[in-house]
């Protein structure tokens, strides 16, 4: 692995509100090395997404900052792709247009128009897409649509990565399939990735690291998990790993553990729209 490449120091996000400021993140510090593949895991509201925008330079910070190889982020950049949950494609163009757009606005001055078309069919064959180049988005399931937008996303040569909960909202099946091409994908180009889950398997099984985050107002990173398993990883293999079963353990212990907090500061509260599959999750182990 080489140098750390991103670095957040000391990030505070305030949010203005009608009632003053809602601190939701607090004292955030983090340092991720080149190509590595870091979970963020925490209850739903605890701030995320909140730390994912600010990497992303869709948020600044009220105090404390982000830098990305020695550069302060302050803006949106094509280095930094997003992928959402909701894959985000314009509807009225093709899923060949759909990349091509975001390769145009990366590479119109470095590569001959022949070339920008071999990339776009590269990145689309790279997640089993090219098949589908000429469909538009409300010809294709959910599952292909959020493939169209990983591939759109890596059409950028980003060297890092965001994606926020980019499986929550597939069926098991296609979100197995997509987590294994991620893996391989990942591999090969060696971007450092952030991913947002709910999913304990899912942070277990991709990462190198879990982040694991406090609960809201205040969020701060509450512990940092090494994974320490070889790639490549086959998760009917791990299945049965004692160190896979072990950092799941610990994920789950800590999920526990803070939502136990949550149920101690609302007695007597029930199921409510605050309960993720990861709290549900920790809530059965
Ligand atoms: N623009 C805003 N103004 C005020 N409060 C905000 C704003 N954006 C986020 N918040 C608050 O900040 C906290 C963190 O929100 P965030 O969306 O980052 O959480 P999250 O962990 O990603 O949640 P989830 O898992 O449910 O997606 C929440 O309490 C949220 O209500």
């Amino acid at each position: 692995m080489n140098k750390s490449h991103l670095e957040l120091t000391g990030v505070e996000m305030a949010f203005e509100t009608p009632k003053g400021p809602f601190v939701a993140l607090e004292n955030i510090n983090l340092k991720i090395h080149k190509g590595e593949f870091v979970s963020l895991i925490g209850h739903s509201g605890c701030g995320k997404s909140t730390v994912l925008n600010i990497v992303a330079g869709l948020l600044q910070s009220t105090r404390g900052g982000c830098v990305l190889d020695g550069h302060e982020v302050n803006s949106p950049g094509p280095e930094r792709a997003v992928v959402f949950q909701n894959h985000a494609l314009m509807p009225w163009l093709t899923v060949y247009e759909n990349v091509e757009l975001a390769v145009q606005q990366v590479f119109r001055k470095t590569m001959t128009r022949q070339e920008r078309r071999d990339w776009i069919l590269h990145n689309l064959e790279l997640v089993n897409m090219a098949h589908a180049a000429g469909k538009r988005p409300g010809e294709i399931s959910g599952g292909m649509a959020q493939r169209v937008g990983i591939a759109r996303a890596l059409a950028m040569k980003p060297s890092v990565l965001l994606m926020d909960e980019p499986f929550g909202a597939l069926d098991a099946l296609t979100r197995a399939h997509l987590q294994d091409s991620l893996m391989e994908i990942q591999q090969e180009l060696n971007n450092t990735v952030i991913m947002i889950t709910h999913d304990v398997d899912e942070a277990v099984l991709l990462s190198d690291r879990i982040i694991m985050m406090t609960n809201g107002p205040a969020a701060t990173v509450g512990e940092d998990l090494h994974i320490d398993m070889p790639r490549p990883r086959n998760r009917v293999a791990l299945a049965d790993n004692s160190a896979y079963v072990h950092y799941r353990q610990e994920v789950l212990r800590f999920l526990y553990e803070k939502q136990r907090k949550l149920e101690t500061l609302k007695p007597g509260r029930g199921r409510s729209s605050e309960d993720t599959p990861a709290t549900a999750q920790a809530a059965r182990a």
